[in-house]
C-alpha cells in the first residue's frame, strides 16, 4: 500500500480550549453520530477507547477518548525488552533513588554527546518520587537529542502524562491525534499511553516532568477571579491526522514500525506491519496538548512584601489533599516588581514541598549565572525542607538596591516542579551525567554575612546575656 497522507487542512491546526470534550475528523463522516461503537463504524474504521481514567472515575475527572482508525493498536507481536535502549535505562531504577537533603545544582546537561540520539533514547530520568507500578508519584527528566525519530516509529509511557520543557530546539510532534509543533518557551502534555514520534529540524534538548499519578489541571483562582495566570482558550490540541500504511490483515502490511515502549522506566519494543498513526477521526477529553508560556497572565504585588510562588502556576496536578500538589508547573516570566520597603528576590526558606528547578533561557533573580551557575539548560534541587533562597552576592544587592519600577527577567524563563513528595536523584543525576556543581551551597550561601546588630539599652532574654 502507497504511503499517503491526510489532514484536514494544514498540519499544524489548533483545537483552542482546556479540559474540553473535543472531537476531529480527518475525513468528513469519520466520526459516528449519536453512537461510540456502532457495528460497522464509519468507512470501515475500528472503534477503539482509549482510557485516561477508571470507567468509574467521578464524571469531572474522567478523561476518555474515543479513536477510529484503520487498524486497531492490539494487532502487534510481543514486547521485548529493549536492547539497544538500554543506554535510556542505565540508572533511571526508581527502587534506588537517592534522597539527599543537601542542595544540588546541575551545569547543563550535554547535547554534544546526543548527535546519535533521539527523543526516547536521549532522555533521562534525573529524580524523582515514588513509583510508576503503585501509579503514585513523579519523575523529572531531561532529553538531549540531535536527529528525528524514525519515520517508521513511535513511542509511548505506559507510566504517566508527559509535560514537556523544550529548551532548546523545536520538536515536531506526531501524535496518534494529529501533530503539535511545540518549541522552546511552549509546553505541550502527551497523555500516558498516547503514541507519538518527535522530529526534529535541528539538535534538541530540554526538561520533562512525568506525572505517575492524576492529570494536570489549571490552578484554582481564587480571589483572583475568573481570568488570569494561564487563560483556558490558550491550550491547544491537534486535529485528527492519518497516514495509510497497511495490509488486508494486520500483519501483512509491506512495511514495519518500532514501536517502543516505557513501563515502569523500561524501555520494550516491538515491530508491527501497520502504522500507529491511522488514526482518521477522534471525540473525547483525553488528548495531547500545548500552550505557548508567553501567553501566561503574570500577577504579582502591587503593594508590598513578595508573594508565594503559586502566583505563577501554569498547571498542577492534585494530590489526594486539598491545595496540595503532587506536582505544580510553575514558571518565573519576565514581570514588574514594584513592592514598597521590600526584600524583592526570593526569601530565604524552608519548604516542605520539594522544588526542581530549570531554565529555559535568560537567567534568574537571585542566582549567579555564567559558568558554575544556574543557567540555561541546567537545574537545581531544593529537597523538603533543605533550606535555600539567593546566594550571598544578590541578597547584598537587594538589601540596598533602590526600589524604584524595575522589570525583571527580559528574555528569562525560569520554571519549578514543585512537589509535596520527597525527592530522590537517580544514579544519573548524581553521577554519571557528571553535572553535579560539587561547590554550589559553598559558594551559594558560604559568604552570608550577618547584619546582626544588637540594640543597646535593651532587656535582652539571652543566656549570654548572664
Ligand atoms: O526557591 C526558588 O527560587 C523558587 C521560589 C521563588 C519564589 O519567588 C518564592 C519561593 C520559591 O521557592
Ligand atoms: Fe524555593
Amino acid at each position: 500500500m502507497p504511503v499517503t497522507e491526510f489532514a484536514t487542512k494544514e498540519l499544524y491546526k489548533y483545537q483552542n480550549g482546556f479540559n474540553n470534550h473535543l472531537e476531529s475528523e480527518a475525513i468528513q463522516g469519520a466520526l459516528p453520530i449519536g453512537h461510540n461503537s456502532p457495528q460497522k463504524p464509519p468507512y470501515g474504521l475500528y472503534a477503539e477507547k482509549l482510557s485516561g481514567t477508571a470507567f468509574t472515575a467521578p464524571r469531572h475527572e474522567n478523561k476518555q477518548t474515543w479513536l477510529y482508525r484503520i487498524l486497531p493498536s492490539c494487532a502487534h507481536p510481543p514486547y521485548q525488552p529493549s536492547p539497544e535502549s538500554r543506554a535510556a535505562q542505565e540508572g533511571a531504577d526508581t527502587s534506588k533513588l537517592r534522597f539527599i537533603p543537601n542542595q544540588l545544582r546541575w551545569d547543563p546537561f550535554d547535547h554534544n554527546e546526543a548527535r546519535d540520539l533521539d527523543f526516547v533514547s536521549g532522555m533521562r530520568l534525573v529524580a524523582g518520587a515514588g513509583d510508576p507500578t503503585m501509579k503514585q508519584g513523579i519523575g523529572m527528566l531531561v532529553y538531549a537529542a540531535g536527529k528525528s525519530m524514525d519515520e517508521k516509529s513511535a513511542f509511548y509511557s505506559a507510566d504517566g502524562d508527559l509535560l514537556i520543557v523544550p529548551q532548546e530546539g523545536d520538536l515536531n510532534i506526531r501524535t496518534e491525534f494529529g501533530w503539535l509543533l511545540v518549541r522552546p518557551m511552549e509546553i505541550c502534555v502527551i497523555p500516558r499511553g498516547v503514541k507519538y514520534q518527535v522530529q526534529l529540524s535541528g539538535p534538541a534538548r530540554g526538561y520533562a516532568l512525568e506525572l505517575y499519578q492524576g492529570h494536570f489541571n489549571l490552578p484554582e483562582l481564587g480571589p483572583i477571579g475568573s481570568n488570569g495566570l494561564a487563560n483556558a482558550r490558550d491550550f491547544q490540541a491537534p486535529v485528527a491526522h492519518f497516514s495509510e500504511d497497511y495490509g488486508a490483515t494486520a500483519s501483512e502490511g509491506s512495511n514495519s514500525f518500532d514501536i517502543t515502549v516505557k513501563l515502569n522506566n523500561t524501555l520494550f519494543h516491538t515491530r508491527q506491519a501497520h502504522t500507529p498513526f491511522d488514526v482518521v477521526g477522534w471525540q473525547g477529553n483525553y488528548y495531547p496538548y500545548k500552550y505557548d508560556l508567553g501567553r501566561f497572565n503574570t500577577i504579582g504585588t502591587i503593594s508590598y512584601d513578595h508573594p508565594d510562588p503559586s502566583i505563577f502556576t501554569v498547571l498542577s496536578a492534585p494530590s489526594g489533599v486539598p491545595g496540595t500538589a503532587v506536582a505544580d508547573f510553575v514558571i518565573f516570566p519576565p514581570r514588574w516588581l514594584v513592592g514598597e520597603d521590600t526584600f524583592r528576590p526570593p526569601w530565604y526558606h524552608r519548604n516542605t514541598m520539594s522544588e526542581f528547578m530549570g531554565l529555559i533561557c535568560g537567567g534568574y533573580d537571585a542566582k549567579k549565572g555564567g559558568a558554575g551557575g544556574f543557567v540555561p539548560g541546567g537545574a537545581s534541587l531544593h529537597n523538603v525542607m533543605s533550606g535555600h533562597g539567593p546566594d550571598a552576592d544578590s541578597h547584598e544587592g537587594a538589601r540596598n538596591a533602590s526600589l524604584a519600577p524595575v522589570k525583571v527577567g527580559a528574555g528569562s524563563c525560569a520554571f519549578m516542579f514543585e512537589s509535596c513528595l520527597m525527592v530522590g536523584v537517580t544514579e544519573w543525576g548524581l553521577r554519571t551525567c557528571k553535572k553535579v556543581q560539587e561547590g554550589y551551597s559553598e559558594e551559594s550561601w558560604g559568604g552570608v554575612k550577618t547584619h546582626w546588630a544588637k540594640p543597646a539599652g535593651k532587656e535582652v532574654r539571652s543566656h549570654l546575656a548572664e
